[in-house]
Parts: structure tokens; sequence; C-alpha cells
């Protein structure tokens, strides 16, 4: 597969699958988009000091670095999972960076191929990292041939036909390999079980994410006030690159229609015009509610059903919309599926009919 040298130093695969969302641009969406890709290169971090956030994980790994480090071996195979936006890609990067290798970067549905897996394996040099991007979406055929590489640094090609096929056994150079994902309930029993560690990344609280704005408008070269880094952080559902692209936006509204400086004020302006409330939600988020609400009698509603309703793939409600809304408690999920809770009805002003328990028998709304 061909593979180029990008500016931070990292090879990545040329084709580029769609990304999971494919509707119009939302401010708050977590999924890279738009402008994103250009600004990631400014503003990730490189360094674990750099990174915000996530002390527990950071922590560990950076003993994990220095371990391997003193060792000359690689790092134990590790798996990323999380919604989008919260930093994956960037802690692949930091311990490329830390450990002093290189990094190659891959997509789950790029690898077409064992031959594929095969060209980017024996390209790596001893303790190099290959990252694999959306590793739930590999090839199963791909994955199988991804174990003996875990395990034993081995890659098993066949050659000759028919009669003649026979397998061979190449040794590749000792690798780490680091999968991240947006669903782990995706990943299957055999490859969850060769990772080391397994890192679930949180959403981040908005003092974290305040810590990211001030450092992007830094780097940016913009002037922002505390508290307007606050009001950005506390609308950026958890997300950095929500808390950067919103930063970006709003960067915009004060160079374009006030004096170029970022306060309160042109904040609240700029969220309002781009219908970010004050939670962060937009109008996507709302009508997701809305309909749990109205339209379901504030649920169980399934999520083909809703996914139907919205008119959005199943998996961009599942990875993209919900998470940050289970997590809020603005959404609940039962077996038979989701159901607006009592903050959902608050947050929209809709009064909670009487008994109405979240995820109880369903009753009339008004
Ligand atoms: N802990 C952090 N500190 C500072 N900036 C961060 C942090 N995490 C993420 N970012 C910023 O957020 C942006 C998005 O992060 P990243 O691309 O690593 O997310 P991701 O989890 O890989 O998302 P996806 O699932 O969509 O691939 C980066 O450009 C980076 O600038
Ligand atoms: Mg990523």
């Amino acid at each position: 597969m061909a593979s180029s040298k990008s500016r931070s130093g990292a090879r990545e695969s040329a084709k580029a699958p769609a990304p999971p969302h494919q509707g119009v641009e939302r401010a708050i969406d977590g999924s890279a988009q738009g402008d994103d890709v250009r600004y990631d290169r400014t503003l990730r971090p490189q360094r674990f000091d750099d990174y915000v956030g996530q002390s527990k994980h950071k922590e560990n790994l950076r003993v994990f670095v220095q371990a391997a480090r003193q060792r000359g071996e690689p790092l134990d195979h590790l798996l990323l999972c999380g919604p989008p936006g919260l930093g994956k890609t960037t802690l692949a990067q930091i311990l490329a960076h830390e450990m002093g290798v290189d990094l190659c970067m891959t997509n789950g549905p790029v690898v077409e191929h064992k031959g594929a897996l095969a060209g980017l394996l024996t390209k790596l040099q001893p303790r190099d990292i290959l990252f694999i991007d959306e590793i739930h979406r590999l090839n199963p055929v791909v994955e199988e041939s991804l174990y003996p590489a875990m395990e034993d640094f081995r890659i098993d090609v066949m050659t000759g036909e028919g009669a003649f096929a026979s397998s061979l056994q190449i040794g590749i150079s000792p690798f780490t390999l680091v999968g991240a994902t947006t669903r782990t309930g995706l990943l299957t029993a055999p490859l969850y079980s060769r990772f080391g560690h397994v890192l679930r990344l949180d959403f981040y609280p908005p003092e974290d994410l305040a810590l990211i704005v001030t450092r992007s408008a830094r780097l940016l070269e913009v002037t922002i006030s505390p508290d307007a880094a606050d009001e950005i952080a506390r609308r950026s559902r958890g997300t950095p690159r929500i808390a950067n692209r919103l930063l970006r936006r709003v960067r915009d509204f004060a160079q374009v229609l006030g004096s170029g400086k970022i306060d309160v004020a042109i904040v609240r302006d700029a969220c309002q015009r781009l219908e970010v409330d004050a939670a962060g939600f937009d109008q996507m988020d709302r009508r997701l509610l809305q309909v749990i609400i109205e339209d379901y009698e504030g649920g169980p509603v399934g999520v083909e059903t809703l996914a139907a309703a919205l008119g959005e793939p199943r998996d961009t409600i599942e990875d993209v919309y919900e998470p940050y809304l289970l997590q809020q408690g603005y959404l609940g999920r039962t077996p038979r599926g989701r159901v607006a809770t009592k903050k959902a009805f608050a947050h929209l002003g809709i009064a909670l009919s009487g008994e109405r328990a979240e995820g109880g028998p369903q009753k009339k709304l008004f």
C-alpha cells in the first residue's frame, strides 16, 4: 500500500475512508471535518506535557514508555477507545514522539487484504508504532493475519498455488500496534484479548477544555479572556476537537463583528448565531431529544426508529450524538430503546406529566 511521509513525521496511508458523519457540517460534531484537519497540525499536542487532562491514563503511559525505552523494547500493544475527537490519534502521535520512533498510520477499512497489511508490517523498523484507526472495521481475513504479527512478530504468507501452495513465515520487527475505535463492543474477542493495555478516554471536564482552548488561542495568536475560554469549554460537549472548532468559529465573529479579541459576550453571540445552546447542544441534539419526547412520549424508542425519524444513519446516532447525551444524563438506555430523562424535559422546557417515570410505562405527556 502507498504510504507517504506527512509533516508530523507520521506515514499516512493514501486513501482515507468516508467519515462516519456525512451530513451538514455541525459546529459541535466530534468527528473531523472541514478545516479541522488543517488545524490539527497546528493544534495537536506533540508531548505528554501538552496533552491536557486524562491524567490517570497519561501517567500510566509515561511509565510504560519509560520502562520500554529503558529495556529497548517496543511498547505493549495498546487499544484506545472513545467517542470521536477525544484525542486518540493525538495520543498515538505523542507515544511515537516520546518513544523516539516512527508512526505508521492507517485505517481499518483501508487495509483491504492480507498483502496490504504485510506491506505495512514489513516496512516497520524495530519498536515503530503501527496505528490502525477504526480497527473494528478491519476485514476479518486481515484481522486474523494480524494475530501472529501481534503475538510472535511474524506473518504467514502463502506461496504457490493449488497442490504447490505452501505457507511461508516471515519475521517482522518487534513493533507496537495502537488501535483506535469508537466502538469497543464491535471488536472481536480474539483481537481485543491481544492488546496489553486498553485505554478508555472519557469526555473532558470544562476545566480541562478551558486549558485546551487557552492553549489553542495562544497558538492561533488570538486574545481570549479566561471567562470566555470557560464559556467555550462549557459548550464543547466534553470534546477537545469541538472546543478547538468552536474557538475558531468564535474567532471569526470576533474578527469581523468585534474587536478581534474574544470575550464572553462575543462567545455567547457567536453560539446563538451557530445555534449552540448553553449546554453545548446544537439543533441536532435538541431534535433527537425532541423526537423522543414529542413523537414517542418520552420513549422508549428503538435506535433504528430514531435514526429513521432523524434521517441520520444509526452509526452516527450511536457514535456521535448519543454518547455525550447519555454521559450527561439527558438520555437513558433501556432494553426497549432510548428514553428522555427529566433533565432532557427540563432542558427543552417541556413539562413532565405526573407519574411518567424514566423508562417506565408510557403515559400521555400533556
Ligand atoms: N488531551 C488533549 N489536549 C489538547 N488537545 C487535544 C487533546 N485531545 C485532543 N486534542 C485536540 O483535539 C483534536 C482532535 O483530537 P484527535 O484527532 O486526536 O481525536 P480522535 O480521538 O483521534 O478522534 P477520531 O475518533 O475522530 O479520530 C486534536 O487536533 C487536538 O488538537
Ligand atoms: Mg483520530
